[in-house]
């Protein structure tokens, strides 16, 4: 059985996550920690692995703690920086322990960013749109952050230049915000859980890439997977697809 903590194991996904973890025949929950609650080697009471979703603000800390108390980490929480994923991945090699971290763990969202970055040297045009549930904090998404870095990243190593917009006046940022130059739009939205569309056009089509989280329970089997595949690896994974073999 694989011993499993969770932080912000009170909030929307990380109860999602308790119950998925004792519905699991291979993993049994050990700890539960929230808002308040201090990460030490006596209270994770043996985990193997933590797995976080908690609050942009606190889950680096989180991280440390996590790895100081000798437990591997898979991380759903948004808000990373490049500065906060080299702080981890140094001290994750240096405590000879892995931690995972993923924008997004529904199987449609991890595919949808991969057809993206495959599909984006093709087209002139890209432009992401997120859509959320409205108590959601962050803005823009991490899975649309992750897309568009995937996106410019794919234009760039294929030599494509700036995208056509001849926009010249914009007082409201009705353009959107820019991620490595790709436009990022986020709507909040009554009714919806996570959803988001790539839209790739070419003069005289259009590709559009969707993908609907509308349960966290959708999240679940990417979780799960993370907390089999994460242990015996050693340093930062970002991405799910990294242990999927994508
Ligand atoms: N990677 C993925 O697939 C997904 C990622 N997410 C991300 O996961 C995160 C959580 O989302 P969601 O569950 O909707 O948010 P919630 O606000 O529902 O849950 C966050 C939980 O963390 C708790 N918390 C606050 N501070 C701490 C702390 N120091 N240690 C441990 N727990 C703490 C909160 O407690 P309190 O309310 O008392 O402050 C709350 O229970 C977000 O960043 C979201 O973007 C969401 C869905 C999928
Ligand atoms: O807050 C959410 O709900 C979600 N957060 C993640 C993100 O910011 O990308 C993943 C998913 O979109 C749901």
């Amino acid at each position: 059985m694989i011993r499993v903590a969770v932080t912000g194991a009170k909030g929307r996904m990380g109860s999602t996550v308790v119950q998925a973890v004792t519905d699991a025949s291979d993993m049994e929950v050990v700890a539960l920690f929230d808002a308040g609650d201090e990460i030490t080697p006596q209270s994770v009471n043996g985990a193997q692995v933590a797995v976080d979703f908690s609050i942009p603000s606190v889950t680096e800390s989180n991280v440390h703690a996590l790895l100081d108390a000798g437990v591997d980490v898979v991380v759903g929480t948004t808000g990373w920086t490049e500065e906060s994923y080299a702080r981890v991945r140094e001290h994750a090699e240096a405590a000879g322990r892995a931690v995972l971290i993923a924008p997004n763990f529904a199987m449609g969202a991890v595919l949808a960013m991969k057809f993206a970055a495959m599909a984006a040297p093709y087209f002139e045009s890209a432009e992401v749109i997120e859509m959320h549930h409205p108590a959601k904090v962050d803005a823009p998404s991490g899975t649309a952050v992750a897309t568009a870095r995937g996106i410019a990243k794919a234009r760039a190593e294929a030599g494509l230049g700036e995208m056509p917009d001849a926009t010249e006046t914009d007082e409201l940022g009705s353009r959107g915000g820019r991620v490595d130059g790709i436009p990022v739009h986020a709507v909040r939205m009554r009714g919806l859980t996570a959803s988001e569309e790539i839209l790739l056009g070419n003069v005289g089509e259009q590709l559009v890439i969707r993908t609907d989280s509308f349960d966290r329970v959708s999240f679940m089997p990417g979780v799960l997977l993370g907390v089999r595949r994460v242990i015996g690896r050693t340093g930062l994974t970002i991405g799910l697809d990294q242990v999927m073999g994508l």
